[in-house]
Formats: C-alpha cells, sequence, structure tokens
C-alpha cells in the first residue's frame, strides 16, 4: 500500500512511519509513505503557501500552486491514476466501510492542509474525494492523513501479527469490541469473569458477542439499526437486555 502526503510538517508523519506496527511495516516494504511539502514548491520569494481570503474573514487560506506543484511530484511517485484524498471537516465521515475501500485502491495521495483551509480550486481540480474524522475543527490535516494511513495499514496483510486481528476489529463485524481482560485474574477487588478463565471456547465465543451485541446496542443503536440479527444473536442480545434491566 503507496501513501504520498502533502504536508508542511513531514516530520509529524514519523509517528506512524517510525512507531509501532505501522514502523515495523514500513521497513517490510509492507507499506511505503512518501511526504511531499508544498513549501519545497513555491514561488513565491518569501517561501509563502498562505495568503489571505478574499472576501475578508479570519486567518489565512493555502494557495493554489504550491499545492499543485506538490501533488505533480506525488503524482509522479505514486502508481498511475492514484486517487487523492483531502482531509476537511466539509467531508464524508471516515468509517470501516471507507478504510476498507481506500486499502482496495491500493495507493492513495493525502492531502493534509494547514491554515483556515485550502483554496477551492485546488479541490475542484485535484481532488477525488474529502474525508472527516469527525465534526470539529483540527489545527492540520497530518492527524486525520495518519488516522487513514494507520487505519488502512491494518488491512495490509501481514502488517498485524495475526489477520484476526483486523477481522476481529470491532467494526469490521459491524459492532463493538468485547470487553478485554489480563493478569492478574483479581485486582483491587475487580475480577475477571469467570467464563474468560472456563476454557470453554464455545462459551466464551458466545459471551463475547453477547457483549458485543449489548455494547453496540448501548452505546451506538445506530449501527444495529440495519443489521439483520441471526437467531443466536437476537437470544444472546435478548438475555443481555434481561440481565441489564432494559
Ligand atoms: N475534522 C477534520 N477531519 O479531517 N480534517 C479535519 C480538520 O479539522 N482539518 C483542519 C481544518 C482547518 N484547517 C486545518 C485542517
Amino acid at each position: 500500500m503507496y501513501f504520498g502526503v502533502i504536508t508542511l510538517f513531514p516530520e509529524m508523519i514519523d509517528a506512524v512511519t517510525k512507531f509501532g506496527v505501522t514502523r515495523r511495516a514500513c521497513e517490510n516494504g509492507l507499506i511505503k509513505v512518501d511526504c511531499i511539502n508544498p513549501r519545497d514548491y513555491t514561488e513565491d520569494k518569501f517561501g509563502n503557501v498562505d495568503d489571505k481570503p478574499y472576501g475578508g474573514g479570519p486567518g489565512m487560506l493555502m494557495q493554489v500552486q504550491p499545492l499543485r506543484d506538490a501533488l505533480r511530484v506525488a503524482r509522479s511517485q505514486a502508481p498511475k491514476d492514484t486517487k487523492v484524498v483531502c482531509m476537511s471537516p466539509q467531508g464524508v465521515q471516515l468509517n470501516h466501510s471507507l478504510v476498507t475501500d481506500i486499502h482496495s485502491w491500493g495507493s492513495v495521495i493525502l492531502i493534509a492542509g494547514r491554515y483556515e483551509g485550502i483554496d477551492e480550486r485546488v479541490l475542484q481540480k485535484e481532488v477525488d474525494l474529502e474525508v472527516s474524522v469527525g465534526d470539529y475543527v483540527l489545527s492540520g490535516g497530518e492527524l486525520p492523513a495518519m488516522c487513514i494511513i494507520d487505519a488502512v495499514s491494518r488491512m495490509v496483510p501481514g502488517v498485524l501479527g495475526n489477520i484476526q486481528n483486523a477481522q476481529e476489529d470491532s467494526f469490521a463485524q459491524g459492532l463493538l469490541h468485547f470487553p478485554q481482560y489480563t493478569r492478574p485474574e483479581e485486582i483491587d477487588g475487580m475480577r475477571v469473569p469467570e467464563v474468560l478463565m472456563s476454557g470453554n471456547h464455545e462459551k466464551i465465543r458466545n459471551w463475547r458477542l453477547q457483549q458485543c451485541l449489548g455494547r453496540t446496542y448501548e452505546r451506538r443503536p445506530d449501527l444495529l439499526k440495519n443489521r439483520v440479527l441471526t437467531k443466536l444473536e437476537r437470544k444472546l442480545l435478548d438475555e443481555y437486555l434481561q440481565e441489564h434491566d432494559f
């Protein structure tokens, strides 16, 4: 999987290329992350990449020329016809389905904007999709871009120790994850649920599924709205709701 990142702060992207499973993925050649800095391509003699907005208003906007030329370099380094995604609160909400789609592309160029925003003509001419990580405003698109790099990389075979992890990730099943415990069995008067120490794998599987369903019902009912429950899932969820006095 190839990631091209258009960013004024390439050092920030070290957070995914120099740590954790994504670092190992880079070292193993499973993913490649290139950073291209628009400031290296500005024709402004003072090195500026931003200017005031026409029509007035607060802050500055990123100008077309440095972004356009940085994108040209990014496209030259990326596989042919690589899609361009701009991180923006005006974008579609990032979710498991979109992460899966981006993974299927095999490569993506991510624009991580700064300042108040980006000249609209870049969005119109260069960008295939605007993507948002949530309904709030950040100082830059780098953290959102790294969310995409991390989440998409986890889907690349070999990046995670056990492919099961990616398939078991919460949203891969369309449900929230079950609660997890590790040693010791008891601490501060809190015990690990007995079922998890029973060695009965079917019971453990059903308990975990029940917890996924119950938690999703309590915290993200929207995820259940269009889900057709199996007979077992319906039974487990009904039990959970009774036990929790719903
Ligand atoms: N929320 C967001 N999801 O993706 N990007 C987001 C974001 O807030 N970007 C900033 C918007 C203002 N300019 C700097 C970047």
